[in-house]
């Protein structure tokens, strides 16, 4: 298990760095790439470690996926030639379908494999093993979808993964369907669409708030007929023919990994700090309306669109921080980025409290409750709520401390990120799982000035 030891940053942050491709994105073109007639082309490929998981669950099922890069480094992003099988083409996995760590990865297959009429299993590690899915297995069962999982120890009614998905018999399809969703969950509403697209039948869906929209903006680019209004999408495929043409996309950076870049700018005084080609899609871009909003320098250059995507170089600086009141609809914007905002919070005048955020309970850690021990450590006063997190900002030097990431990346980085302002070396433990998201992170941190040890794998 790798170990990073991140040492007390003494000279400003200052670069302009990329950041691996969207994960979100990522996964998207990979299982449109593999439903679409025809070969598509992948560029800027991550090689995170949760797209991985899901190109290997669609090569499993048919699709032809190759890196055509030339002479592509370990770590390096690379890009992918997909030969779809077409809407219809799938064919059985011979083994389990292993998702990884990657719950995108395995409820968005879940929408997918529930409309075919072979059967299958889905597997992941043992986080993603915790993670609830009755969320999509629910609606899904209510449109006719077959699936079963293990009952949840503490979550009556709910059931964890391994799923059994199917098969639906010969000759009969998934229905239509309405569903209100309780959450606002990107994975929910792209497992029921891509559902969709299999089913006999309108499927009408409404969430509390808008999630990322990442889903309907490929739908809409592949001619798939799909209306969204706010916070109501409709995929009606009555006429439709049910191809979708192959397509070439560059993936946009990843504005949840530029996040740690941005805020460890905020961090680290006199830091100057430019992250390159981020994706700033506004269903994305929640902890950057909540730096701006805190005080942090941050400056957002668009740069035009890529892939149906605005992008952005984005520039950020420290400036004092104030604490704030975090809730409301910004939370889903941020959903991953919360663990980073409490680090901008740690560093801020004042208090900050966050709510709304009780989806990070079930995330790869409970990432409140994780949160919690994190701040702690580094000597931050902090209350853990049922829905997020009050935490005393702290103007002194924070505690050098030795931290578990529990196997989070989110959590892993942003304590590698709380690191820069300690008093001495921080520790952190269990870091592999940095790569599912950012496989190059230790490097760009070091890019900008850090000083960051890697103790080798054991
Ligand atoms: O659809 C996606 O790509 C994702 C949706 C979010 O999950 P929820 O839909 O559970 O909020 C997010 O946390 C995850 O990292 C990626
Ligand atoms: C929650 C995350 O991903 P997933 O749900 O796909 O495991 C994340 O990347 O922070």
């Amino acid at each position: 298990m790798t170990t990073i030891v991140v040492h007390p940053q003494e000279k400003p942050l200052v670069g302009s760095v990329p950041v691996p491709s969207d994960k979100s994105i990522g996964h998207r073109a990979l299982l449109f790439a593999s439903l679409c007639e025809g070969t598509s082309n992948i560029k800027a490929f991550s090689y995170g470690e949760d797209n991985v998981s899901t190109a290997n669950a669609m090569r499993a099922m048919g699709a032809v996926i190759e890196d055509v890069s030339p002479a592509r480094k370990e770590g390096q992003p690379g890009e992918l030639r997909v030969t779809g099988t077409g809407l219809y083409g799938l064919k059985a996995p011979a083994a389990p379908l292993d998702c990884g760590n990657s719950g995108t990865t395995m409820r968005l297959l879940t929408g997918i494999l529930s409309a075919q009429t072979f059967a299958s299993t889905l597997i992941g590690d043992a986080s993603l093993s915790r993670r609830p899915m009755m969320r999509v297995v629910g609606p899904l069962r209510s449109r006719g979808a077959k699936i079963e999982g293990k009952p949840h120890p503490t979550k009556a009614g709910d059931i964890l993964p391994p799923l059994q998905v199917g098969p639906l018999p010969d000759g009969t399809y998934l229905s239509a369907l309405e569903y209100e969703s309780p959450v606002a969950s990107a994975q929910i509403k792209s497992a029921l669409l891509l559902s969709g697209l299999f089913a006999h039948g309108t499927t009408y869906l409404k969430e509390p708030t808008l999630s990322r929209d990442h889903t309907e903006r490929m739908m809409h680019a592949l001619g798939v007929p799909l209306r969204a209004v706010g916070t109501v999408v409709e995929l009606d495929p009555a006429g439709w023919n049910g191809v979708m043409p192959a397509f070439e996309i560059e993936i946009p950076g990843d504005a949840s990994a530029a996040a740690f870049l941005v805020v460890a700018a905020q961090l680290v005084d006199g830091s100057r700090v430019t992250v390159r080609g981020v994706g700033t899609n506004p269903t994305r871009t929640g902890l950057f309306e909540i730096a701006r909003l805190m005080g942090g320098g941050l400056e957002i250059v668009p740069q035009g669109e890529q892939a149906g995507e605005p992008i952005a170089e984005i520039n950020a600086w420290r400036q004092p921080l104030r604490g704030m009141l975090v809730g409301g609809e910004v939370v889903p914007r941020a959903i991953d980025e919360i663990p980073i905002a409490c680090a901008l919070a740690a560093r801020a005048i004042g208090t900050t409290t966050i709510r709304d955020a009780e989806e990070l309970r079930v995330k790869e850690s409970d990432r409140i409750a994780t949160m919690a021990t994190v701040l702690r450590a580094f000597g931050v006063t902090c209350e853990e709520l049922p829905d997020g997190l009050v935490i005393e900002g702290r103007e002194s030097p924070l505690a050098p401390a030795t931290i578990d990431s529990r196997g989070d990346h989110r959590i892993a980085m942003t304590a590698a990120v709380l690191a820069l302002c300690a008093s001495g070396p921080t520790t952190i433990t269990d870091c592999d799982c940095i790569a599912t998201s950012f496989p190059r992170f230790v490097g760009t941190l070091r890019a900008l000035g850090a000083r960051v040890d890697v103790s080798p794998s054991s």
